[in-house]
Formats: C-alpha cells, structure tokens, sequence
C-alpha cells in the first residue's frame, strides 16, 4: 500500500496528567503515515484523488486546539478517530510524541494504527 506522510508536525495543546499541565499549552510532535493508492491521484495529477496533506495538518491543529486532554493516548486515538471520518483513510500509523516530559529522554509518547489490514 502507499502512503502518504506527515512527518514532525508540531502542535501546541493542553495535555497532562499534573495540575500544572491543565494552566499551559505544551508542544506534541506527530508523524503520520496514510495509506492510500496514490496511483488514481499520479495518472490524473489531480489533488481530489488523493489525501491532501496540507488540509490534513491543518485539521490536526484546530483538533489539538479545541481539546484539552489529559493523556497523549486520547489524543491519539480521538484524533485518529476523527481524521478517519473526516477524510478517506483506509488505514493510518499516528505516533505522538511529548518532547521535554521526561528529564533525560528526547521524547516519549504512544504510536498506534487503525483501520483495516
Ligand atoms: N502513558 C502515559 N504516561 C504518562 C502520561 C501520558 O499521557 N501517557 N502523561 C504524564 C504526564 O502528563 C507527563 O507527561 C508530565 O511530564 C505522565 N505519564
């Protein structure tokens, strides 16, 4: 299968678990691999009949803007919930990653796939 990729996006959002975490926006870094048959898309040089990834990193800001969570694994799986309904992905990979929550570690955070095999 293709895909169709977004790779570092970053996004601010209130996330955390802390009471501290609920008065500030921190800093989520996504990377994102949507499968798709680019082909129809390559033969037409037609940005209908693929995923626009433009469009799509702009709904992953207004979504990580609008939602106030506690757990980067909400975030996750709302937001891959919502891209899925929003636009025609047959199946896509979503790492969330927190820069800086953890002293010592580049990041941590949660990746997970949905749709069908
Ligand atoms: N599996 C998770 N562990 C932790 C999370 C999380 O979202 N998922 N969050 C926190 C805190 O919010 C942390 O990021 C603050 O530094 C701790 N563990």
């Amino acid at each position: 299968m293709d895909h169709v990729l977004i790779e570092a996006l970053e996004v601010d959002t209130v996330i955390g678990v802390y009471d501290w975490e609920r008065t500030l926006r921190q800093r989520l870094r996504l990377d994102l691999e949507l499968a798709t048959d680019i082909r129809p898309a390559a033969q037409r040089d037609d940005i209908q009949q693929t995923l626009d990834y433009a469009a799509i990193s702009a709904r992953i800001g207004e979504f990580a803007e609008a939602h106030q969570f506690a757990l980067v694994e909400t975030f996750a799986e709302r937001l891959a919930e919502t891209l899925r309904q929003e636009f025609t992905i047959a199946r896509l990979s979503l790492t969330v990653r927190k820069p800086g929550a953890v002293a010592n570690a580049a990041s941590v955070g949660v990746r997970i796939t949905r749709g069908q095999e």
